[in-house]
């Protein structure tokens, strides 16, 4: 039996609890659930209470000698960080193309001539697990550190059947051993590989006919996401690939309108889509779409900022009523960065999101895009205890001292890993 934690005196506890269950938009982003000088009691890995500081006290009073007490004074305390979107099991690095990008090559040009994703799946294909595990681990390492606790992994370095379960055993391995919660999704159509080239749709019946049955068998996804884009797939293509995952109940995914305007965001409400991924160039038609169809639009400002583009306008879907979240897109080519807090202060800088809703979108938002909102993205009884106590007094300061690690302690399931 391990011992109950009592965290108490807690300067300002963003507990993110709200009454209504499902994505948030509009106003109800920034309604925090804040308590003031707060407290949690945690035990069994689980939440068991969460209130004001006398109020815990009161409800534990004959127990509290059986906890071990951490005084809070002066800190923020929020959830567990979740990154709803990476791209982390995968081998090499490609630290020349960041080169190339400054002098002037687009990052679609690189792609085109056998570099980006093509090169790291050259590199995936050759890697063996152990190394792509080793590499992984240290990614991993690096979010709990951030106070990211749960992060979503994406296939589809390997294009093929062999490399892509490469891929996802390596993820489901990681589930078992390391701390952060590891959310497994298919992306075999992330690009058309080399040997399909010029020979797209038969590449989707191949990814159809013989890759989607042996993931979903060996049960090694939850999603199914394809980048829908000009010269990967197209919009009718992408379409075909998540109504396949669907009939083996894969939930679609689609990173939309990244380079091009495309119909991505339009397409994602239309399949039923739990989230569409980056979403730059989302015409006004898609974001109204999507805040019909209910779409998350799962927003990655560093990537804007690391390819140089504007970065989505995450302001006008928040007031269109679209449910924002936001993801670092860790990754060897566009993003890669394993900090959430500096995405959540880029969601405010460049796309004038306001720090609570910046909040919202790295905690609750983001364990909606990944179908976990029962379990975590809140502080709230009965769900998991992944919690983070923060060198900084409340949640603005977390955004507005940027690009410096604040975290202080990480729990997960009620056990610390940090601190
Ligand atoms: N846009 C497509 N896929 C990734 C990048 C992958 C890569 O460059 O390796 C993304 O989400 O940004
Ligand atoms: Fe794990
Ligand atoms: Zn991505």
């Amino acid at each position: 039996m391990t011992k109950p934690i009592w965290i108490k005196n807690i300067h300002q506890l963003t507990t993110l609890a709200s009454k209504e269950e499902g994505p948030r938009s509009k106003a109800a982003m920034s309604a925090l659930g804040i308590i003031e000088d707060g407290s949690l009691w945690i035990e069994d890995g689980v939440i068991q209470s969460v209130g004001s500081t006398e109020e815990v006290e009161r409800l534990y009073a004959t127990r509290i000698h059986e906890a071990d007490i951490v005084d809070a004074t002066g800190h923020l305390v929020t959830p567990g960080l979740v990154d709803p979107h990476t791209h982390i099991a995968f081998g090499g690095s490609r630290e020349r193309e960041f080169e190339m990008r400054l002098e002037g090559v687009s990052y679609m040009d690189i792609m085109n001539a056998g570099g980006g994703i093509h090169a790291t799946t050259r590199m995936t294909r050759e890697a063996k697990e152990e190394e792509i595990i080793s590499q992984t681990t240290k990614r991993l390492d690096s979010f709990l550190h951030h106070g990211v606790t749960t992060v979503e992994g994406k296939s589809g370095y390997g294009m093929n059947l062999e490399t892509e379960l490469k891929q996802l055993r390596v993820m489901k391995q990681l589930q078992q051993s390391h701390p952060v919660d590891l959310v497994p999704t298919f992306m075999g159509a992330h690009a058309v590989p080399p040997e399909f080239k010029g020979r797209e749709d038969e590449f989707i019946d191949h990814l159809i006919d013989e890759m989607l049955p042996v993931v979903a068998d060996e049960k090694l996804a939850e999603f199914n996401d394809v980048f829908c884009e000009k010269d990967v797939f197209t919009p009718e293509q992408s379409k075909r690939i998540l109504e396949a995952g669907k009939k083996y109940g894969l939930i679609p995914k689609i990173h939309a309108d990244e380079i091009v305007a495309y119909g991505g965001a339009e397409l994602a409400a239309k399949v039923g889509a739990i989230s569409a991924e980056h979403l730059l160039k989302a015409s006004d038609e898609g974001i109204k779409a999507m805040a019909k169809a209910g779409t998350i639009a799962c927003l990655l400002p560093a990537t804007a900022l690391y390819l140089r583009e504007d970065a989505a306008n995450g302001r006008k879907m928040i007031d269109e009523g679209v449910a924002v979240a936001i993801s670092t897109d860790c990754n060897p080519g566009s993003s890669p960065t394993t900090s959430m807090p500096l995405v959540m202060n880029l969601a405010c800088i460049s796309m004038r999101m306001t720090p609570a809703e910046a909040l919202t979108a790295a905690t609750y938002n983001a364990a909606c895009a990944i179908n976990r909102q029962d379990k975590i993205g809140s502080l709230e009884v009965g769900k998991q205890a992944d919690v983070v106590l923060w060198n900084v007094k409340n949640y603005q300061e977390l955004q507005y001292l940027f690009g410096v690690n604040h975290t202080k302690t990480v729990w997960k399931k009620g056990v610390k890993v940090v601190g």
